[in-house]
């Protein structure tokens, strides 16, 4: 078979948008967007246009994570055809705002890609979060932007799991990407994250400019880790949790977590286990939003994800 005949002719990406805020006290995201919202020239781009997007503007103001309830879950079918009445959570409103702006979802209308900009106080370095294992354009972008990024790592998360996906603000778009980029404590700035998100996007931003103009990509492989399984705290009869994440396995994300490796300390100083058949690579470790989501991290096993060549369809 002549390599020719893999080529994936996809869609120019013309409409992008840059999400920032989604949660309200993620500042590197938000101060990024403000800032490209002043002032566009670094993320503008031959033949695109760029959309700076505070996603929620009330809990930025509060520099809280959201108001009623999480916009990152908000985006689901049953709240986008919700009727307009009164009294809605802050946030279904706009979700529902931001559907007829950037979708709708699922359609032909919606934007061609969306960049989330969210921080982590756990220490994932920069990280990519794909919901799909078969975006070639998608997968083709992750691959341009961990070359560029090097020798700087860059992980690939990939949440395709059927029941640990959530319907997520950038969903609204064709190509949703996630940047998740830590350890940046709530309602702080640092400069080498903010610089790190910052880099991310520029190379996405010009890889999408070089596919538009007619480049090919050859195919590629990506290693992404898979969401496996969320995993809670200890937790009393009460509910509370009565232990915290292992000195350890604190700040160890990505790194092999196998099975009889330390996982809890106890209030009292006993050390619980991981007793998991399989080695996995932990990530967001003791993030400060996932107390309220009862996980003190999250299991992935490694995979390698194969794309084919693309380039922009011809007309
Ligand atoms: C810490 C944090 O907010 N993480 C994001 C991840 C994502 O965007 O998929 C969330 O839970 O919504
Ligand atoms: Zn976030």
């Amino acid at each position: 078979m002549s390599s020719r005949t893999n080529i994936s002719c996809l869609q120019e990406a013309k409409r992008v948008a840059i999400f920032g805020g989604t949660h309200g006290n993620e500042m590197s995201g938000i101060t990024l967007v403000n800032m490209w919202i002043q002032n566009s020239a670094e993320i503008e781009r031959n033949g695109l246009v760029i959309k700076p997007f505070i996603s929620n503007p009330r809990a930025v103001e509060k520099c809280t994570r959201y108001i009623d309830t999480d916009l990152n879950r908000a985006f689901t079918p049953e709240n986008l055809s919700a009727p307009d009445v009164e009294g809605l959570p802050y946030e279904v409103q706009r979700a529902k705002e931001m559907n007829r702006m950037f979708g709708p979802k699922g359609s032909s209308d919606a934007y061609d890609a969306i960049f989330d900009l969210h921080n982590t106080t756990s220490n994932m370095g920069s990280t990519l979060i794909l919901e799909s294992s078969t975006d070639l354009f998608n997968l083709q972008m992750v691959h341009y932007i961990k070359k560029a990024m090097a020798p700087h790592t860059c992980s690939v998360l990939l949440n395709e799991h059927p029941q640990l996906k959530y319907s997520t603000t950038r969903s609204v778009a064709k190509h949703p990407i996630g940047l998740e980029v830590g350890p940046q404590p709530q309602g702080v700035l640092r400069s080498n994250v903010f610089e790190s998100m910052r880099t991310i996007l520029k190379h996405a931003l010009d890889f999408i400019e070089l596919f538009n103009s007619g480049v090919e990509f050859p195919p590629c492989t990506v290693d992404v880790f898979r969401v496996q399984e969320r995993m809670d705290y200890p937790r009393d009869t009460n509910g509370n949790i009565t232990a915290m994440v292992h000195p350890h396995l604190q700040d160890c994300d990505w790194e092999p977590l196998n099975r009889g490796d330390p996982m809890f300390l106890t209030f009292d100083g006993r050390t619980v286990l991981y007793e998991g058949a399989n080695t996995v690579y932990p990530t967001f470790i003791n993030e400060a939003a996932y107390y309220e989501k009862q996980q003190a991290f999250m299991t992935t096993c490694r995979e390698i994800l194969a794309a084919n060549a693309i380039r922009k369809a011809c007309k």
